[in-house]
């Protein structure tokens, strides 16, 4: 079978400035662009993390903003990566965009977001959604689905109005990139691997063999 991935689409387009000095800046531009090529979220992203004997897991999330700080996403704070980020406070992420036939990974140090940020966009959220946060004792074992319709009804009857706060178990968490790889097809498998590395206030870049 042939992968999506394997088609060489990308032969002969011009590569993104593999020398740009901005990992960040050039992430934001693929991400843009990923945005614009497909109707899925170009956001989403498997966070890797590992436990206190570093037992890896992985899940998807949606990173909700990446800039000179390191990329943010939500989640509860008591659920399994967030217990693995207790113990081990390391992540990787990564990005595929099929459309693009690109891939972008991240890895680094995970730091809580201050309250403030999640408290934020925690009211951004559609009611729905600040509900769930609420009744969902994420990663827990769930008996059965109407425990979890209880839990909602009874966030329901505790908040009645539109004014929902951010539950203190749910929060955000940054990745402070120490590493950021770029990825796009190339003919042949002749991929392109663009790595950059922080050192101290810059980025060391160099190329991959694919
Ligand atoms: C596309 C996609 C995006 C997701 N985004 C998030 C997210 O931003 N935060 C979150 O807590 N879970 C998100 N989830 C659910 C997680 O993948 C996972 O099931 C959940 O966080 C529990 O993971 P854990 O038990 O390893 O902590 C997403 C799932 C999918 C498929």
């Amino acid at each position: 079978m042939k992968s999506r991935a394997s088609n060489g689409k990308n032969a002969g387009m011009p590569l993104p400035p593999s020398a740009a000095p901005d990992p960040i800046a050039r992430f934001r531009d693929a991400l843009a662009r990923a945005a614009a090529a497909s109707p899925h979220d170009a956001t989403a992203a498997a966070l890797a993390t590992a436990d206190a004997h570093g037992a890896p897991s992985v899940r998807m999330v949606l990173v909700k903003s990446a800039d000179a700080r390191g990329f943010a996403f939500f989640t509860n704070r008591e659920s399994r990566k967030a217990r693995d980020l207790a113990a081990n406070p390391r992540a990787a992420l990564c990005f595929h965009w099929p459309a693009l036939e690109e891939q972008v990974r991240v890895e680094g140090a995970v730091t809580p977001l201050p309250d403030a940020e999640a408290d934020a966009y925690f009211r951004s959220r559609p009611r729905e959604s600040r509900l769930g946060a609420w009744a969902s004792r994420q990663s827990a074992p769930l008996g059965d689905r109407a425990e979890l319709e209880a839990a909602v009804r009874a966030v329901e009857a505790r908040f009645p109005g539109d004014d929902l706060p951010r539950p203190p178990f749910w929060g955000g968490y940054l990745v402070a990139p120490e590493r950021i790889e770029f990825w796009r097809s190339g003919p042949g498998r002749l991929h392109h691997r663009t790595v950059y590395v922080r050192r101290g206030d810059g980025w060391e870049v160099g190329a991959l063999q694919p």
